[in-house]
C-alpha cells in the first residue's frame, strides 16, 4: 500500500495548482484517495474536477504540487505503475476505427495482461459492460453510452489498484448507471482506490465513502455520503464559501 508521510493512499496529491491563461483552474489542491475507498468528486461546470483528474494521472503538468500514485511521483511512473492503474477522462473513448473487441484487445495489450487470459479477460469484461451485442461494431459508430460503456470496459479490464473516472455515467441509462455502481462497488471492494466525479449528488451519495466538493479550483468541503438533502448542502456550502471570498452574485 502507498504510504506518505503516514498517509496511505492510492493517490496523494499535494498542493496541486495549475492554471489556463492567468486563470486557476486547479488551486493548492490536497487531495488522497485511500484503498479500498470510493472518494467522489462533486461541483459546479468548470470548477476544475476534469483537470485536477489530469494532473492527478500525468497528463497535465502542474504549475506547483506533487502527485504519487501507488506511493511513485507521478513524473516517474512508468508502465509498471500505469499497468495498475486505469482511468476514463474522455468520454469519446476508444479507438473510433477499431471494433469493441479490438479496443478491449488494445486496452489488454497496453496494460500488458498475459496473452493467454486475454481473451478470457474480454468476454468477461464485454458481458460485465453488457456490451455483447456491439462486439463488432466500430467504436466510432456506437452510441454515446455505448461508447461510454466501451471506455469502462478498457478502464477498468485490467482490475486495476487505482481508478480514475470523470463522470461515468453521464451518457448512461438506468441499467448503465446501476453496472457502473457495481464496478466501483467491486473495485473498491477488492482494495482499490476509486476517485469519480459526477453532477449526481444523490446517484454518487449511494456509493462514495467521501464526497469532496470542487469549487472555483478548490476542495472547499465535503458532503456526508447517504445524507439527506444533499443539494441543499452542496448550495449552502457554495454559497458559504462565495460569501467568505466576496464571489457572491446578486
Ligand atoms: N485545455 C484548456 N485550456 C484552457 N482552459 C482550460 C483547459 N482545460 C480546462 N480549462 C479551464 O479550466 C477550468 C476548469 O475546467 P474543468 O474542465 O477542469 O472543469 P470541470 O469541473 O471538469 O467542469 P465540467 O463539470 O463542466 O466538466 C474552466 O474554466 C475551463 O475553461
Amino acid at each position: 500500500m502507498a504510504q506518505v508521510d503516514g498517509i496511505a493512499g492510492g493517490i496523494v496529491a499535494t498542493g496541486l495548482s495549475r492554471s489556463f491563461d492567468g486563470d486557476r483552474a486547479v488551486d493548492r489542491v490536497d487531495l488522497v484517495v485511500e484503498h479500498g475507498q470510493i472518494h467522489a468528486l462533486v461541483g459546479l461546470n468548470g470548477a476544475g474536477k476534469t483537470t485536477l483528474m489530469r494532473l492527478l494521472l500525468g497528463m497535465l503538468v502542474p504549475e506547483a504540487g506533487s502527485v504519487m500514485i501507488l506511493g511513485v511521483p507521478v513524473a516517474r511512473t512508468g508502465r509498471s505503475v500505469w499497468g495498475r492503474v486505469g482511468h476514463m477522462i474522455d468520454t469519446t473513448s476508444g479507438y473510433p476505427e477499431l471494433t469493441v473487441a479490438e479496443n478491449l484487445r488494445c486496452a489488454a495489450l497496453l496494460k500488458r495482461m498475459e496473452p493467454a487470459t486475454t481473451s478470457q479477460t474480454i468476454a468477461r469484461s464485454i458481458a460485465d459492460l453488457r456490451l455483447d451485442r456491439w462486439v463488432d461494431r466500430r467504436a466510432g459508430a456506437l452510441s454515446s453510452g455505448n461508447r461510454q460503456r466501451l471506455g469502462l470496459a478498457g478502464a477498468l479490464i485490467n482490475r486495476p489498484e487505482v481508478v480514475v473516472l470523470d463522470e461515468p455515467t453521464a451518457a448512461l441509462d438506468p441499467a448503465g448507471v446501476l453496472l457502473v455502481r457495481a464496478a466501483l462497488r467491486e473495485a473498491a471492494g477488492r482494495g482499490a482506490a476509486v476517485l469519480v466525479s459526477s453532477h449526481h449528488l444523490d446517484e454518487i451519495s449511494r456509493v462514495a465513502d467521501t464526497i469532496s466538493v470542487m469549487h472555483r479550483g478548490r476542495i472547499v468541503g465535503n458532503l456526508p455520503p447517504g445524507g439527506v438533502d444533499l443539494e441543499r448542502a452542496f448550495f449552502d456550502l457554495l454559497l458559504q464559501i462565495d460569501d467568505r471570498d466576496g464571489h457572491r452574485e446578486s
